[in-house]
């Protein structure tokens, strides 16, 4: 991971796409595939849009950071990061395959459970978690809680001690570092609503030794998503050390660090990060400290195993400074260009779409708000109705995110395992969007 991330003006071609995306290639007769199946059979059979996600991509990624860990001779355990993509497949792989989880709602303790994860192995983070929600954790025994404020320690104190139980803690520790990433998604600088301050964190943990129902083992951080550059990283462990090491010598103990996600994929031409760098700065700042050290990747290991696939539902020319290809996947559906401006790569499904000539087009959703744009003067081939597009890297905070504005069902869902696809959720029926609103009866009894 590159401290200066090498970014360049350009856009990626097609052909740049590729070579960066190892699960995608070409077939000179089906087109786009994906780990080896045709991505157009997926849209035959199933319809557009659908999300489609690679368990083969998201194994190794998933493996390669076990191994960068273990590499760097660091014995850190891996809680994924349920909220990039909850559904109850991704999450049965990730129990399968060993590792914990990283929540932030009971509705998320609820899938991990519900996919065979021991609640041992789960960490329950955020800002605001209700008492029936740590009611639930507490109650199955959860692993840990990274607790965010004063506030929060003593509710956990109350709920654990009326349940009998002691509940198994770390502080999230807020170190006041810019993880130099986009402002909605950076969450650790003093002026965002996470974690302790700094200078509070001593004290509090002492404090916490004297509650009833707590046990403290450590502390957590969590410095924001999207992180390219390692120095970040430094920067906030080493900052975690220094509280280590200061609460160390007054004679209470520390077992644990959880060093949070946060690791970038390349969306662009980014560099993107990697784990064997994260791992390099785990190990300076709090490698000899003998700790138990976690980390909770979500974008990393998911966002580039998924495709949103999307067919055009009309070209639009007159009146332009360029065409407008309007898909039949959205904002609704895929939030991410509309809300954080993200780049995502496009890439058509059609085999001859890789040697047309290309021209700069504006790629949009349906939705009534010009913020439904998924791409403007992208490089494309001259793509019309019923042409298809693979919208890349949307495994992560993609799906999770979708809605249902302008009544538009949510998409379907596949899997691909062993060169074999399999539905993993259907598209939502109308009858199922609306089956839990009510009409108010008719007044006098008349229809
Ligand atoms: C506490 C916590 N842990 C882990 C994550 C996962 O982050 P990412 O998907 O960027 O790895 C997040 C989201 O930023 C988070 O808030
Ligand atoms: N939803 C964000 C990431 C949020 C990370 C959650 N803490 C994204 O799509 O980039």
């Amino acid at each position: 991971m590159a401290d200066s991330p090498a970014y360049t003006d350009a856009d990626p071609s097609l052909a740049e796409l590729l070579a960066t995306h190892p699960h995608l290639s070409t077939d000179p007769l089906c087109g786009l595939m994906f780990e080896g199946v045709p991505l157009n059979a997926i849209a035959d059979a199933v319809g557009t849009p659908c999300w489609v996600l690679g368990a083969g991509t998201l194994r190794q990624r998933l493996a390669r950071m076990r191994t960068a860990m273990a590499d760097a001779g660091l014995d850190v355990s891996i809680h994924y990061a349920v909220k990039a993509n909850d559904h109850l497949s991704v999450l049965s792989l990730i129990g399968q395959e060993g590792y914990g989880a990283d929540i932030v709602s009971g509705g998320e303790l609820a899938r991990t459970q519900k996919a065979g994860i021991a609640a041992q192995r789960v960490v329950f983070s955020g800002v605001g978690k209700t008492d029936a929600e740590l009611d639930y954790a507490i109650g199955l025994g959860i692993g840990q809680i990274n607790v965010e404020s004063a506030e929060e320690l003593a509710i956990i104190s109350a709920i654990a001690t009326r349940l009998g139980k002691q509940a198994t803690i770390t502080l999230r520790i807020n170190p006041d570092v810019d993880a130099k990433t986009h402002a909605k998604i950076t969450t650790g600088l003093a002026a965002n609503k996470f974690g302790i301050p700094f200078d509070n964190a001593a004290a509090l943990y002492a404090h916490a030794f004297t509650l009833p129902g707590i046990k403290p083992v450590g502390f957590a951080t969590h410095i924001g998503s999207q992180i390219l550059s390692t120095a970040p990283y430094h920067a906030a462990y080493a900052r975690v050390a220094e509280l280590v090491r200061t609460v160390r010598a007054t004679g209470l103990s520390v077992e644990a660090v959880d060093c949070g996600g946060g690791l970038g994929i390349s969306y662009r031409n980014e560099v993107e990060g990697q784990p064997e760098a994260l791992a390099g700065a785990i190990r300076a700042e709090l490698g000899g400290l003998g700790l138990r050290l976690s980390i909770e990747p979500g974008r990393w290991p998911i966002g580039p195993a998924g495709v949103l696939l999307s067919s055009v539902i009309l070209r639009k020319e007159e009146g332009l400074p360029g065409p407008f290809l309007v898909l039949d996947a959205a904002m609704n559906d895929m939030v991410r260009p509309s809300m954080y401006d993200a780049w995502h790569g496009l890439v058509p499904l059609a085999p001859q779409a890789f040697s047309q000539p290309v021209a700069p087009t504006h790629v949009v959703g349906p939705v009534c708000e010009s913020g439904d744009t998924f791409a403007r003067d992208r490089l494309l081939p001259p793509l019309g109705r019923a042409s298809r597009i693979a919208i890349l890297d949307t495994g992560a905070y993609g799906a999770v995110m979708s809605s249902t504005y302008n009544s538009r069902p949510l998409a379907a869902q596949v899997l691909v395992e062993n060169g074999q696809w399999t539905v993993i959720r259907r598209r939502q029926t109308l009858e199922e969007l609306w089956q839990d609103e009510a009409m108010p009866a008719p007044p006098n009894g008349k229809a």
